[in-house]
């Protein structure tokens, strides 16, 4: 689109009127799965959107929100929250981080950027530390991306590497830590023998140590600072392979949780703190759970916990954290430039929007909903309301989390006649999912749906519109399963699954306000979560812009 013919303003849709109250919720992790005994979503009572359903096809479908309809790699890439709200938000696919990260590795032009030249110049003098999600999920990092960087940095003159490896547990079997160890330690040694000094210096599980989000808990955050940069940490091994062995050994340990370690030499001092004069790389091509190490490693002025020391360091992120806030300053590979997102056109054509979530997700609806953006677009016509998460605990222990909070805000908002869009995440299908525990996780999609049903009512009221989907799947399938679907035994047991899935995710409109005409168009049957904001929208009364995915909706003349 060239910048002269630009215009912020949407036509006027043809057939839908403005000005209606529209609620747009998110479900998180509600995937469409098969019913048997792992979907928790069919065990758990969800009348709401079971009755939604009932509306099939046409006002009721399905959705992609795998793979490269939300701008993954391959097919078998699971969604995520990332990719699944900047598609939702944006309105278009762009190619992410994961995407970018290997186009930059395959072409080797990581290695020429800024980025990288900038951390290259402590590579004679310096320690050059890798932090991030030894995992091969593909949501936050994967582990070949790491090989190829260790290779292409020792290729280019690095002398001494630490690793700094946070265990997954999440987007990945649990117990898979050990494995992930073992084939870094291989690739380490190699690099050994080539001259480098090269190893792993700490570690933790991710949900414990370092990768918090949204300034949840600092001290996760600070349990990593204190292994990776200061070398303590409450336990101390000699090598990663027997700390994780050691960890895992313990009761109910899980890669995710996993305390935090430090390497320890022959004289029991750790093998790799960050010094002045080191480069540090956090390798995770995804935002949010790596922008408060970011904060950490590179602001001066700092407040969020003692960092007892700042070192001087040539500091670089995989990619761009975050792109208002410039974080981290240098980076290895730059993100997806997602420009015009739906909230930005109609913010700009006045639609007045409320978002909100609670902490763990608030990002999702916000941050992630407007292309990796913070902050408002007009603080007059917007109010984000974050209401704040347990902190400390494994949302198994209270699935409810704050659905009722988040519904009762939204419904305030919808009363409120303050608003015309009115956006939530409810997070507790995706944040009980990934803890695998089955019981919880049914009374997770309980609560979420009944949220729904409360913010259903109030749309009711107002005579609105109401669309609802999900970003991912998740509560829907909590067991691995084999080529032929079969749950997958391990040791005679099945093996719970933790992590998102491949489904494709339900999509309902429907409310009072909505036009009778208005049904889901048969002819776009790939359909995926790109094409949600063209539809949000059309009911807002505009015509989305010409580049947008379609609308999946139609108007027919009833
Ligand atoms: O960060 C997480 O919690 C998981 O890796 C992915 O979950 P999300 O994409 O739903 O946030
Ligand atoms: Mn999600
Ligand atoms: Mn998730």
């Amino acid at each position: 689109m060239g910048s002269s013919d630009f215009s912020w303003k949407l036509p006027d849709h043809p057939k839908l009127p403005k000005g209606k109250t529209i609620a747009v919720v998110v479900l998180d992790g509600w995937g469409e799965a098969n019913a048997n005994e792992y979907n928790c979503i069919h065990i758990a009572e969800t009348p709401t959107m079971d009755s939604l359903k009932k509306g099939a096809p046409e006002h009721w479908r399905l959705v992609r929100a795998h793979g490269k309809a939300v701008g993954l790699p391959t097919e078998d890439d699971m969604g995520n929250s990332e990719v699944g709200h900047n598609a939702l938000g944006a309105g278009r696919i762009f190619a992410q981080g994961a995407k970018l990260v290997d186009l930059a590795l395959e072409s080797g032009k990581i290695f020429d950027g800024e980025g990288f030249n900038y951390i290259k110049e402590s590579f004679e003098t310096g320690t050059l530390h890798l932090i991030g999600l030894l995992s091969d999920g593909g949501v936050h990092s994967r582990l070949d991306q790491v090989q190829l960087l260790l290779k292409g940095a020792s290729e280019r003159g690095v002398k001494r590497v630490r690793l700094h490896i946070l265990t997954d547990g999440r987007d990945v079997l649990d117990g898979s830590s050990v494995a992930f160890v073992e084939t870094l330690e291989n690739d380490l040694a190699k690099l050994r023998e080539k001259g480098v000094d090269a190893q792993i210096a700490s570690g933790g599980g991710r949900m414990n140590v370092t990768m918090d989000r949204y300034e949840n808990d600092w001290s996760v955050v600070k349990r990593g600072w204190d292994a990776q940069v200061l070398g303590e940490a409450p336990y101390k091994f000699k090598s990663a392979l027997e700390a994780v062995k050691t960890l895992r050994a313990e009761p109910k340990a899980n890669d995710q949780y996993l305390p935090p370690f430090v390497i320890v030499d022959e004289s029991g001092k750790s093998v790799g703190p960050i010094v002045d004069g080191d480069a540090v790389v956090t390798f995770n091509f995804r935002a949010d759970r790596m922008t408060m190490l970011a904060k950490a490693l590179e602001y001066e002025n700092f407040d969020k916990f003692d960092r007892v020391r700042f070192p001087k360091i040539r500091y670089a992120g995989m990619l761009e954290y975050d792109g208002e806030l410039k974080l981290p300053r240098k980076y290895l590979v730059s993100p997806p430039e997602i420009e015009r997102t739906s909230g930005e056109y109609l913010v700009k054509n006045g639609v007045r929007t409320f978002a909100c979530s609670e902490t763990v997700k608030f990002g999702h609806v916000t941050f992630f909903w407007n292309g990796n953006r913070s902050g408002y677009f007009d603080e007059k016509l917007e109010e984000y309301v974050e209401i704040p998460s347990d902190s400390g605990i494994t949302f198994n222990e209270k699935p409810i989390m704050k659905a009722v909070e988040i519904a009762e805000k939204a419904r305030e908002a919808i009363l409120s006649g303050k608003f015309d869009q009115i956006r939530v995440n409810l997070p507790n299908g995706d944040m009980v999912g990934h803890t695998g525990d089955i019981e919880a996780t049914v009374v997770a999609c309980k609560a979420a749906d009944k949220a729904v049903k409360l913010i259903l009512d109030a749309i009711e009221q107002v005579g609105g519109i109401y669309v609802v989907t999900a970003d991912h799947g998740n509560a829907e399938d909590m067991v691995k399963r084999d080529k032929s679907g079969k749950p997958q035994l391990k040791d005679g047991q099945v093996q719970i699954l933790t992590s998102h899935t491949l489904e494709p995710v339900p999509i309902a409109i429907g409310g009072p306000g909505l036009a009778p005409g208005v049904r889901f168009r048969n002819d776009v049957p790939t359909g995926g979560l790109a094409n949600v904001a063209a539809t949000v929208m059309n009911l807002h009364g505009f015509e989305a812009p010409s580049d947008y995915e379609t609308t999946l909706i139609e108007v027919v003349d009833k």
